[in-house]
């Protein structure tokens, strides 16, 4: 049989329906997902866009046939220009030269000596923690960032310097996010002097991170944080360091992928514990007076985790780029399609999830836990899996504990609305906070 690509939309229709999916782009999604049973076309002239929330066709892309797969130009180009050449920005072999060099620092016996830091780190924002109605949204940003901050550099980065790499990278997203959906506009971004700006506040943080490489070179003792791990890593073949400017980069991406996918993870899940009071009430008499270990393990936490990044996954979206001609049951994907992967819809796939909608922790626990590795994506799959993940789940599990052993939440008077941006932000997340 001949195989054609995906049914989906011509030129025209494409147009429109990218102007559309500009304004609602999750509603947009959903409802062609739905018309053309969960993967179809889009044909914008110079681009093919293939989009899915097919399980065996994300599979095939992330797995089975990931070499014929690499990131497209929004996360290698786009972001690239701002954060340098690191793990999220690269490709091929440059790409795996990095990954095999800084896995061994994210295994988790090494992010073991990381737990007191993000204890200690959660136990003084939650001393100062509001009560009453709370937009808990930006609270956890700055915790999540004070995180990676304390994690990479343990030592006291001074508070201007952090307030300037948190502006960088949350006005670095928001500026990538614009050209890629105002295509159109990059000439003008050019002319206005908005990209010469960006790029300068990309230079100013790599200017705070060079600073803090080279206290820590002249400093003599060993302080077992990422920037440690990061300086005495060596490349198996040469046995040498990175460069100074591979380090910057490389630190600019941990801060740019760990912090706000955390923020956002952390926020759903105290929004639904507020409006699921068993799930909560539940949670809290499983994680009561744990050794930090424990809590590191403690299976009710790690669900309640597990099942608020299933309904909400941070990373929605992802793409690849064919690199050959390919074909995935009876369809051909043309070498330079874009494949446009639908976590969200996924995750909320009522072929493949029993009560797709219902926040039910207890669906990722061991007795109920079907194979979910082919319908469950937080942190990615395959050679690109978010190197991150153990990381990021130990940081979510200790905050999560620490909070509700000291706080109750219930459902605010505002309901918040979703931001589908790099990452799936809320707008705000208003609670009512007491404490227990
Ligand atoms: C809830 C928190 C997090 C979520 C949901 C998340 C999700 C993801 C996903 C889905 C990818 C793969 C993207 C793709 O395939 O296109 C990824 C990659 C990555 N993440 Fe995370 N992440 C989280 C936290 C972290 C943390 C805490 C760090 C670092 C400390 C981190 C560092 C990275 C890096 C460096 C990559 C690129 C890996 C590579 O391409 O080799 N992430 N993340």
């Amino acid at each position: 049989m001949n195989k054609s690509i995906p049914p989906g939309y011509s030129f025209f229709p494409s147009m429109v329906r990218t102007y559309k999916q500009t304004k609602n782009p999750i509603g947009t999604m959903q409802e062609s997902m739905s018309r053309f049973n969960g993967t179809y076309s889009v044909n914008l002239g110079m681009m093919r866009m293939i989009a899915t929330q097919d399980a065996g066709l994300i599979e095939y892309v992330l797995k089975s046939n990931h070499r014929n797969y690499h990131k497209s130009p929004i996360q290698t180009e786009y972001l690239g220009k701002f954060l340098g050449k690191g793990l999220l920005t690269a490709n091929g072999d440059y790409w795996l030269k990095q990954r095999r060099l800084i896995q061994p620092g994210f295994h988790t016996e090494k992010i073991h000596a990381l737990y007191a830091t993000i204890k200690r780190t959660v136990d003084e924002f939650l001393l100062t923690f509001p009560t009453g109605d709370v937009d808990v949204y930006p609270l956890l940003h700055k915790l999540a960032f004070d995180i990676v901050i304390n994690t990479l550099f343990t030592v006291n980065v001074p508070a201007a310097q952090r307030q300037q790499l948190a502006t960088f990278i949350s006005d670095v997203q928001e500026y990538v996010m614009r050209e890629v959906r105002n295509p159109h506009k990059r000439w003008w971004f050019r002319l206005s002097g908005e990209l010469r700006e960006n790029l300068d506040k990309a230079a100013g943080a790599r200017d705070v991170i060079r600073s803090l490489i080279r206290q820590r070179k002249q400093d003599q003792g060993r302080h077992n944080d990422l920037l440690d791990m990061l300086l005495e890593a060596r490349y198996e073949e040469s046995g040498q360091p990175m460069t100074e400017e591979q380090v910057i980069d490389e630190i600019l991406i941990i801060l740019i992928a760990g912090h706000e996918t955390t923020a956002n993870a952390l926020s759903w899940s105290l929004y639904l514990l507020a409006h699921h009071p068993d799930e909560l009430r539940m949670a809290r008499e499983a994680s009561r007076s744990l050794e930090l270990h424990q809590v590191v393990g403690n299976e009710a936490l790690n669900n309640v985790i597990r099942e608020s990044m299933r309904l909400y996954p941070p990373a929605w979206i992802s793409d690849r780029v064919a690199l050959e001609n390919d074909a995935y049951a009876d369809f051909s994907i043309p070498k330079g399609t874009v494949i446009v992967i639908f976590y969200y819809g996924l995750h909320r796939d009522a072929h493949e999830w029993s009560d797709a909608l219902s926040f039910k922790p207890s669906r990722f626990s061991k007795e109920h836990n079907k194979d979910i590795k082919k319908i469950y994506y937080p942190f990615g799959a395959g050679p690109r899996l978010c190197i991150g993940n153990n990381f990021a789940m130990a940081e979510m599990v200790i905050f999560l504990q620490s909070f509700i052993q000291m706080f109750h939440v219930e459902p605010g008077n505002i309901e918040p609305n979703i931001k589908p941006l790099v990452t799936l932000r809320p707008d705000k997340v208003m609670l009512k906070v007491k404490t227990v």
